[in-house]
């Protein structure tokens, strides 16, 4: 029988699956941050059990990191954040795990470094206690974020128990108008089809516009999955993802290397294929996208205006209209392009790599940030830090008026103190605008990198196609 991506990377780690049972699935690459990880290794230190394959865990400090030039932990904001710090250093050295700590030459935010390292690799399945692991299904690999409980049985043995996912493919189609860009499609995706149309599902994104896609764009793509409810998202590898892993630090080399290739070239779903739910989506047409409310469905062209919230039928959805607007500090009928911002935050796992600093700083380059406006480039990963600098983009950023900041997760969940005040205006190129998501009373805008960077430069949100 013809198989999906995900079924064949399914069989491949089945170690389990009897009638009545919850299927048992072996992991082959667990990454662990400070955020989730405490209380799985108290649990393990409680059985007095062991991580029962050290070398495929890494652990990785990014939630609660200062992004301060020259950060040291006496920068961080408070004391639970450094008892979060602290602990992941000390069960890595209790429990034989890698760890990037705050100021290693790898450390990063967990889903920039694991395909920059080449730690996740086409085919493996791979966990994180974080939501977001789905990014690096980009690279053809089933991978899905997991609750602490699960890390603390990922751990011990290896294995997770998971009920098979359902299979969704979503077909992409077309080509890319010039200054629209994978974070464009993601929220256009998550606009029609709502933000639970993948519930239990693991999407696999198809298309030509997907394979014109760098890794990078798919990994926005992927990550982006989440957020429309999906357990995870993928891409099946094609000769981009084959350069794109050649020579990464902990891909296979030589010889090797060609065997794995040969096989990552297997993974793309047969020909007659069947998926349980499949959605085609066409991106010919498509231009900047903008959220104007508090979930990442609420999205307008940036050409376009607020909804009105009458115009719902649906009394329970006009509801959460018209509480989003009333939070949003926005009025139906407004223009998008009208409204001011008074900051701008480019990182975060969505859009914080070395092509996403490249998109923004292209219409930054010789440009102001606008009077009043707080500009913030995080970028993903210290080796993000080093090319942009190498590459004169990170003075490109700081000429114009941007920060430029030390990487870790920042601004996107407002965990280490880079946070917006009540009623301040962002936009970001983050992947939730949940009320409170940013600062407590801060109201987010989801965007591409480059939207982010016109925007600061305008001072309100602004189409790239104009400059
Ligand atoms: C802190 C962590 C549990 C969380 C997640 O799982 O996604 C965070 O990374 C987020 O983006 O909200
Ligand atoms: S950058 Fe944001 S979305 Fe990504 S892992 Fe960190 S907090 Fe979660």
């Amino acid at each position: 029988m013809p198989r999906t991506m995900f079924d064949k990377i399914w069989d491949a780690h089945v170690v389990r699956d009897e009638p009545g049972e919850i299927p048992m699935l072996y992991i082959d690459r667990h990454l662990t941050h400070e955020a989730t990880s405490p209380q799985a290794f108290a649990g393990l230190t409680e059985r007095g059990l062991p991580v029962h394959r050290p070398e495929t865990v890494v652990a990785v400090i990014d939630h609660n990191v200062p992004t301060t030039p020259g950060r040291r932990l006496i920068d961080v904001i408070d004391q639970q954040s450094v008892v979060c710090i602290e602990t992941m250093e000390d069960n890595a050295r209790d429990f034989g795990v890698r760890l990037l700590g705050m100021n290693d030459d790898d450390q990063g935010i967990v889903h920039v470094i694991g395909p920059e390292l080449g730690l996740s690799l086409p085919g493996m399945t791979v966990v994180c206690g974080d939501s977001h692991t789905s990014t690096h299904g980009a690279l053809g690999i089933f991978a899905m974020g997991i609750g602490t409980s699960e890390v603390e049985h990922v751990l011990a043995t290896q294995c997770l128990l998971q009920q098979k996912p359902r299979t969704m493919n979503i077909r992409i189609d077309g080509a890319l108008a010039p200054g629209v860009s994978a974070k464009d499609i993601a929220l256009a995706m998550i606009r029609r089809l709502g933000t639970d149309a993948g519930t239990h599902h693991v999407i696999e994104f198809t298309g030509s516009a997907v394979h014109a896609l760098s890794i990078e764009g798919r990994m926005t793509l992927c990550n982006m999955a989440i957020e429309a409810g999906a357990r995870a998202g993928m891409v099946a590898p094609d000769e981009v993802t084959v350069e794109y892993v050649r020579g990464r630090r902990y891909a296979p080399s030589g010889e090797l290397f060609e065997q794995a290739a040969e096989r990552w070239r297997q993974l793309a779903a047969d020909p007659g294929a069947r998926y349980d739910a499949e959605h085609p989506l066409d991106v010919d047409d498509l231009v900047p996208q903008v959220t104007w409310g508090t979930n990442p469905g609420m999205v307008a062209d940036i050409t376009g205006t607020v909804p009105d919230p009458a115009a719902e039928s649906d009394p329970v959805l006009r509801a959460e209209r018209e509480k989003a607007l009333e939070y949003m500090g926005l009025e139906p009928g407004r223009r998008i392009d009208e409204i001011p911002v008074d900051t701008v935050f480019i990182g975060s796992c969505t859009n914080s790599r070395l092509e996403d600093l490249r998109l923004a700083a292209e219409f930054v380059a010789g440009r102001k940030v606008a009077p009043g406006v707080r500009a913030i480039v995080v970028p993903g990963s210290m080796a993000v830090r080093r090319a942009a600098e190498a590459e004169g983009m990170a003075d490109v950023f700081r000429a114009a008026g941007f920060e430029w900041r030390e990487p870790g997760c920042s601004m996107c969940i407002a965990m280490n103190g880079d946070r917006l005040s009540a009623g301040e205006r962002c936009a970001s190129t983050s992947n939730r605008n949940f009320e409170g998501r940013q600062g407590k009373g801060g109201r987010t805008h989801l965007v591409s990198p480059a939207t982010a960077a016109a925007t600061a430069v305008a001072g309100r949100f602004a189409d790239v196609r104009d400059l």
